[in-house]
């Protein structure tokens, strides 16, 4: 391959061009959110149930029920459910409840952990004691503990706030927390707890903040863009959609939803921590607002939309309007943020091709009518497909979703090519190789459905619990890389991209592959995940045009500058076995002799998974440069030249 380079840039590329989308998908609670206690309020759970239970267990023969206002006193209108401890009669010894965390706790001897729950004592109680949090691994041996002495006067909800330092870091995730009393100065009586809650050190010590390694992993992408709530999880239902008022402000007032993907969100994980998260990393934020139209089907009459679109506005506003004009904007003010938030757009919804006969006639024009009056700088991103249905007022982005087979990602590098250049944006909001099967994307694995991103092919069989050899498949990172070639090409109407689902728990999932797994201990990096870090941390601030790759061809490449460092930045994506070697001319008078190449490469079935971590990594080689070069790229290879020329 001879590729010539051009010294003039045909277009920038957008500081946003990648980027994270999150949405609660096995990855918020439990995850990104550094909360340690799995239902810690008994949100949304039906009282007196079993299941209104789940994560807890009772130590030491407590009889333990979940309970409502009816029994008690709320602990507030937003949180009605609290947990009845029902100590025995005649028992001693520790005497409470046991929580199992997100599938594990992660208890670090190096951290100092911050925790707090609520209980109160009926009139007339008699206890005496101590209540003791501790942490245990599963084996019993205790690690951390903290006590303050039980009041028999605290008739009305009374927090406790404690924390502690574990003794020792045990050698799994397999440990508890728990809340006891002394079964003899207890006997007989009964305690109401509410809203239990355990924090490790989160990302820049933010209250209520984001887990360390799994924030730190997605700020070494150095991402530009951040898409939030959602994606499928923006609602159910009317009544269960993602709703911001429930999202923001103490936990106390936060009640909690039913998530599409069918476990309940505390919204722990809210609006003002996704705006500080995207503050943190230096991301601009696209951000969805609930457009009317719920995932079950349900769609607001237009004559009742004037609510959902004051919603929406107070959403908008809580993000970027004046304290002394908005009431959101004062809350936001009020919870220390009193400028407004940077952000690339309001997105209307989430895949509303589903439902895009309302979107066009009522709730696009509605919704982007009224908003666009009010906030006359934002932009409002569509999410049907481009033209179909046509929009009024007219959109002028689109969020585009691409889920496909790995080559369908390798021959279609040229999508954006084909764009017109009519003043149109797009966000490639969602994209992953995702099967090998075009005709059953969405499939199962065994219908060649991908658990797992690696660099060509093979499911991870790890995650199986058999060997299903025959299914070496063709995946897509590199396809991928080939893909996110053109997206550069075409930075001039693609200003972000994004591969989704971003985070996956690896114990409890609703879908694959994604970008980066996790247990409660452990955070796995995909090849995907490192195509997306080459590219985001290489990306240049200018398209430099080149020799064409072959659209039906196997190589691609895309050629950027980063003009502060006068770098070339040459990426490769070699998408079959065969080595492949370019040779490139450069325009430039001074080419350094030598030039940095990071390349991600690995064997037909290789890959990272939890049982391999590391199997595929990144590594960086020097390579000789010069005003022509020629590199050889390997088969299934990712590589990232950088030579500075001037
Ligand atoms: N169904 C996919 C498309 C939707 O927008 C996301 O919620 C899902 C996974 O990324």
């Amino acid at each position: 391959y001879t590729v010539t380079i051009n010294g003039s840039a045909s277009h920038p590329i957008p500081s946003t061009l990648y980027g994270w989308m999150w949405e609660d998908i096995n990855s918020g609670d439990g995850g990104l959110y550094a909360e340690l206690l799995q239902n810690r309020a008994f949100q949304q759970v039906t009282p007196q149930t079993p299941g209104a239970l789940y994560a807890w267990s009772a130590v030491g023969g407590a009889s333990l029920s979940v309970v409502d206002s009816t029994v008690t006193p709320s602990l507030s209108t937003a949180l009605p459910n609290s947990l009845r401890v029902q100590i025995p009669p005649k028992t001693s010894g520790n005497i409470g409840i046991a929580n199992s965390g997100y599938f594990g706790i992660n208890v670090n001897a190096s951290w100092t952990y911050k925790g707090s729950f609520y209980y109160k004592v009926p009139v007339g109680s008699t206890v005496k004691g101590s209540l003791t949090a501790s942490l245990a691994s599963s084996s019993g041996v205790k690690l951390a503990s903290a006590s303050v002495t039980i009041r028999s006067n605290a008739t009305g909800w009374t927090q406790v706030q404690f924390s502690f330092k574990p003794k020792s870091t045990p050698s799994d995730t397999n440990n508890v927390f728990s809340v006891t009393v002394d079964g003899a100065s207890t006997a007989g009586q009964t305690i109401y707890f509410a809203l239990f809650s355990l924090f490790p050190p989160t990302y820049k010590n933010r209250p209520n903040g984001m887990r360390l390694d799994l924030a730190r992993v997605l700020a070494d992408g150095q991402p530009g863009v951040f898409r939030f709530p959602g994606g499928s999880n923006l609602g159910q239902s009317i009544a269960g959609r993602w709703n911001w008022r429930n999202a923001v402000g103490p936990l106390t007032n936060r009640p909690g939803r039913l998530g599409n993907w069918g476990y309940i969100n505390t919204d722990g994980l809210g609006l003002k921590e996704c705006l500080d998260f995207a503050e943190d990393l230096g991301m601009t934020s696209i951000m969805a607002i609930w457009d009317g139209y719920a995932a079950d089907g349900e769609t607001v009459p237009e004559n009742q939309l004037a609510q959902y679109i004051q919603e929406a506005a107070d959403q908008i506003n809580f993000v970027i309007g004046d304290p002394a004009k908005s009431e959101p904007a004062a809350l936001r003010a009020s919870l220390g943020h009193p400028k407004p938030y940077p952000i690339a757009a309001v997105e209307v919804g989430n895949e509303d091709f589903f439902a895009s006969d309302t979107y066009a006639a009522y709730r696009w024009r509605d919704f982007v009518g009224n908003l666009s009056v009010q906030f006359p700088n934002v932009q409002f991103m569509a999410t049907t497909w481009i033209d179909n249905p046509v929009l009024n007022p007219k959109a002028m982005l689109y969020d585009l979703h691409q889920y496909s087979t790995p080559t369908w990602f390798a021959q279609n590098s040229f999508q954006y090519d084909y764009y017109p250049r009519d003043g149109r944006k797009y966000f490639a909001g969602e994209y992953a190789a995702i099967s090998t099967d075009p005709n059953n994307l969405f499939g199962s694995p065994s219908q060649g459905r991908m658990l797992w991103p690696t660099i060509e092919g093979g499911f991870f069989t790890s995650f199986l619990p058999f060997r299903i050899e025959s299914q070496v498949r063709f995946i897509g990172s590199v396809g991928e890389a080939a893909y996110m070639t053109g997206l550069e090409r075409n930075a001039d109407i693609v200003f972000a991209a994004a591969y989704a689902p971003l985070l996956q728990n690896i114990a409890n999932y609703q879908w694959t592959p994604n970008l980066i797994g996790f247990d409660a201990g452990t955070v796995y990096k995909s090849t995907s995940y490192y195509v997306q870090k080459m590219f985001s941390l290489n990306k240049g601030d200018e398209y430099l045009p080149s020799t064409i790759p072959s659209q039906s061809g196997t190589v691609f490449w895309s050629v950027t500058r980063r003009t502060a460092t006068k770098e070339v930045l040459i990426k490769i994506a070699n998408t079959n076995g065969t080595p492949a070697s370019l040779t490139f001319n450069l325009p430039y008078a001074t080419v350094h002799a030598t030039g940095t190449a990071t390349v991600l490469t690995g064997a037909q079935t290789a890959g990272n998974s939890p049982s391999a971590p590391d199997s595929i990594v990144p590594t960086t080689t020097k390579f000789n440069a010069g005003k022509t070069f020629t590199y050889n790229a390997a088969g299934w290879s990712v590589d990232v030249l950088s030579v500075v020329a001037y």
